[in-house]
Parts: C-alpha cells; structure tokens; sequence
C-alpha cells in the first residue's frame, strides 16, 4: 500500500458503484470529481443507458473511468430498464433485484482492479465482495441525515405482520431518541413511508437492505454538514457505533471544465427581467403519478402570471408531458411558460439572472442546489424523505415556503399560485423572512472554505482509515 493523499506521491484506487438512480449517481460522480481533484482514481460503476448524461459531468476524464454494468432483465420491469428514471415507483423493488444480479460481474471487477475503497449505497452485499480482496468499504448517503435518522437506523425497526398495512400513526412514530421535534411526518404524510418496512419476495425490505449496507461497511459517509444536520448525524453514529463521515455540500459549482447552459434555454430565460422566472423540476424519476396532480401543477403556475419553465417526466399513464397538458394550456402560455420533459441542466439554470423563483420536490440534491442559488424556494415534496428535507427547509433553517396539502394529500391550483407569490411579490412579509434566512444560509455554505474544508477532511478521514 503506498503513502496517499493529494501531497503525497500515490493514489487511492476507488470504485464507486450507486443505486442505479440520477439521483444518487450524480452525487456519486460530484464526490469522485472532488477526490480526482486531490489525484485520486475512480472507477464509475454504472448502467450502459446512464452514460450520456453523466459523462459531461465527469471534470476529470484522465482519473474518473466509466465502466459499464449489464443490468439483468428482471420479470416485471418494463423492458430494457436500467435505471430508477424507467421504472414506476411501485415496482422500484425489482429493480433492486436486478442490481442483486450483478455481483459477480461486480466481484470480477473487484479481482482485476482490487480497489482500496468502494464506495455504495443501496448494494448491501458490497462488503462481502470488498472485504477479500483487500478493500475497504463506504456507505455513502446522498439523502439527508434526517431521513436516515428517522427510518433507517435499528432503532426504527417495525414487526409487519402478515404483510398488514402499518397506520399512519404507527409509521409516524419516531425511533427512540431520535433528535428533533420539528424533522418529523404528520400521520397522513407518514403513509408514504409504508414502502421501507414492506416485505418482498428474495430481497426483503428496504429498511433491512439499508440497515444491513450500514452495518457491514466499515464507515457512514452522508453528503450533509454539521451546520444543516449535525445532531442527526451524531444519533446515526451512536445507532451503528460507527464514524459518520460528513463530505458536505458536493457541488461541483467551483471546479473547473464546467459545461455551460445549452443556448435553447439560456436564449429563452434571456427574453424576460431579472428575477422574474421561476423554473419548476422534480428531479430525475417520475413523480406525480396522476394526471390532473400534473394539471394542477401547470395551471397554479399559469396563474401566478409570471413566466415559468416546467422540467418534469409525464406522469403515469401517458408517455410525453404534451399529452398531459390540460386543455388549452399551451395556446394561453405561449411565450412565458413552457413545459419540457426531457433533461435541462438544473444548477445552471438555477444560477441564470432571469430565474427567480425554484418550485422543486425537494429531492436532497435540488435542496442543496436550491440553497446555493439566489432563488426563492417553494416546496412541493412528494414522499416521506422529500417532506424531511422540506420540514428541515421551513421549520429548521426557515428558507423556504411549503406548498399546502390537504388531508388526502393533494394540492391545489390556488395553493401553489399563494405560495409562490408569497415569496415573489414585493412587500410579503413571508417572502422578505425566507430571503434574509436563506442569504445567510448562502453566505455560510457559499464560503469559499467552507465545501472544501469539508473535502480536505473528509480526504483525511478516508487515508486514516484505509491505513488502518
Ligand atoms: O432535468 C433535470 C432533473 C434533475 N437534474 C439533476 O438531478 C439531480 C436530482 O436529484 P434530487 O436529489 O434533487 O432528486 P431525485 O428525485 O432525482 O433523487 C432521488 O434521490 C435523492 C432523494 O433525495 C430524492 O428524494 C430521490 O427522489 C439534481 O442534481 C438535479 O440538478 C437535472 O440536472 N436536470
Ligand atoms: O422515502 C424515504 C424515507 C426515509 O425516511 C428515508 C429514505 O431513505 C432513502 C435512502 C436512499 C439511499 C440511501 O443510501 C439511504 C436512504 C430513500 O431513498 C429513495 O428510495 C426510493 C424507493 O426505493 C428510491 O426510488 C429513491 O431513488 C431513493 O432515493 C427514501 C427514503
């Protein structure tokens, strides 16, 4: 083994293998950049159908390799699926039985490369495959501290029985200990939360998968800061008896190569005033999973009369966002809101002068990117872990505005039109709080040692323990 670090003369040799999800590989791939920054090798491990879209992230070609993994066709999935992004949510099991598939493919990399570290999330029996051939391991989580605190920690663990459905009362509950009264889900919102304790056939839960990822590797990393999440960092550690390794924000904003934004959109944004847009993106899998949830969505910010550009995948049941749009939409917004359902490059659009406003599910991902923008925040999560993140945003840290719900869960035209001009008119009482709040939130996380003093010891941390 040779002496590592960024000053020294040799390398870490690491392979990264994500759930098989945007969501988590982009994370995974913003980490890798920062390590090859301090000269580290990666090998990507991902699905052949995700390489288009993350080899323009990857700012270090000459250290960052992409090595393609063939996912099983498993029965059930829709055909040809590689990636949460082509899978409902319902059947995201199988696609977690597919992933179980690719061990020896991933054990004969493991023997050719032998790695000094893997990093993983979602593949439990990674350190099984590590441990002989020398490797150490690193559950690396890309969901807040929060969320892991409330449902993934032993601590949490729930006796379903005979596959009954737990109330919304019961999954609510929160795991002895756990640090905040303010983090937490409302009975109705808890229901979503039933999926991590429900049993399946050859893999089990979700909550024994993870528990078991955390329990077997030799350290936590979580992409959070002790600033945002520090008391729930620390309860994760005490529930494992392990080190939680914070790699902070992750954002590859200061590192250089950066793509820029692709013309059709920085020329459409340019049309209109400063801080006049708000962009509106769900994240990388499908998410509203009914039509007129979708329609509601389109005419709330129809009728907040400002501009507006929609990123988001069609619901279920139709295969383009066209055919979703409610009736005479497109006519009445022509030139001032346009809805798309392909990819757009989210932090650069965030970052463009003209967009004020982000309307986002408040995936772990789009919050940090939302904190670093100068755009205020409206909130509309969509399950357990989006509506954490949401609570730590309004209750927590009072950045951002929720949009309201009502009991059965669903939202309305009107309150999303209130929420989002509640932080975009002049002289909103609301709007000025979540301004200020969030401008120092920026300034903290936007200190130009701040991400990086996280690297630096987060780099420490990794040579100290691959040493041991
Ligand atoms: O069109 C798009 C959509 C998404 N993105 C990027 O893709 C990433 C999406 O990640 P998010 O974490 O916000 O959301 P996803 O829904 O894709 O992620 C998933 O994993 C992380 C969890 O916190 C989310 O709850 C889960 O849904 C962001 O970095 C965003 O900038 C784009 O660049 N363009
Ligand atoms: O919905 C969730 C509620 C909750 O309290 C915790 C989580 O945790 C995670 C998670 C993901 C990855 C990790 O390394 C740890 C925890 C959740 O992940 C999401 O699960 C979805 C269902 O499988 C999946 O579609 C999505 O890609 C994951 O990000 C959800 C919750």
């Amino acid at each position: 083994m040779g002496v590592f670090g960024s000053n020294e003369s040799s390398s870490m040799s690491i392979v990264m293998y994500p759930w098989l999800a945007f969501g988590h590989m982009t994370p995974f791939l913003h980490l890798s950049n920062k390590l090859a920054e301090k000269g580290h090798k990666i090998v990507f491990l991902l699905p052949k159908k995700a390489l288009n879209q993350l080899e323009p992230l990857n700012l270090y070609p000459n250290l960052i390799t992409f090595h393609t993994i063939s996912i099983p066709q498993v029965k059930g999935l829709p055909p040809g699926a590689e990636t949460n992004s082509d899978v409902p949510f319902f059947l995201t099991h199988l696609l977690a039985v597919a992933m179980d598939q690719t061990r020896p493919e991933v054990e004969t990399i493991f023997r050719t490369i032998k790695p000094d570290l893997v990093f993983y999330d979602s593949a439990h029996w990674i350190p099984d495959i590590a441990k002989p051939v020398g490797a150490k391991t690193v559950c690396f989580n890309i969901v807040s501290a929060a969320s892991i605190a409330l449902s993934l920690v032993p601590a949490a663990e729930r006796e379903v029985i005979d596959g009954k459905e737990m109330s919304g009362e019961e999954l609510a509950k929160t795991p002895l200990g756990y640090p905040s009264s303010k983090v937490v889900l409302r009975a109705h919102e808890a229901k979503s939360l039933s999926f991590v304790w429900r049993k399946h056939e050859a893999i089990g839960s979700f909550f024994d998968g993870k528990v078991t990822a955390m329990r077997n590797c030799d350290a936590i990393a979580i992409r959070t800061c002790r600033e945002t999440e520090g008391k729930f960092c620390d309860y994760i550690s005490s529930q494992y008896s392990k080190p939680v390794y914070l790699t902070g924000p992750v954002l590859p904003g200061s590192q250089p190569n950066q793509p820029s934004l692709e013309p059709q959109w920085a020329e459409w944004l340019a049309k209109f005033n400063h801080g006049s847009v708000v962009f509106c993106a769900f994240g990388s899998q499908p998410v509203v999973n009914k039509i007129d949830q979708f329609q509601e969505l389109c005419l709330g910010l129809e009728s907040t009369g400002f501009p507006f550009l929609v990123a988001i995948k069609p619901p279920s049941g139709v295969s383009t966002v066209e055919e979703a749009l409610p009736e005479g939409f497109k006519e009445r917004v022509e030139g001032r809101g346009v809805v798309f359902g392909g990819w757009i490059q989210q932090p650069l659009v965030l970052n463009h002068p003209s967009v004020g406003c982000f309307v986002s599910h408040c995936g772990f991902g789009s919050m940090w990117e939302s904190l670093m923008s100068d755009c205020q925040i409206v909130l509309v999560p969509q399950h357990g872990e989006q509506i954490l993140n949401a609570r730590l945003m309004t209750e927590e840290m009072e950045v951002a505005v929720e949009v309201e719900r009502e009991k059965n869960g669903w939202f309305s035209r009107q309150s999303l039109e209130n929420a989002v001009k509640s932080v975009m008119e002049e002289g909103s009482e609301v709007g000025e709080k979540v301004r200020k709040n969030h401008d120092k939130w920026r300034c903290v996380l936007s200190d130009s040692g701040f991400a990086d003093g996280y690297i630096d010891m987060f780099e420490q941390n990794l040579i100290e323990f691959v040493k041991s």
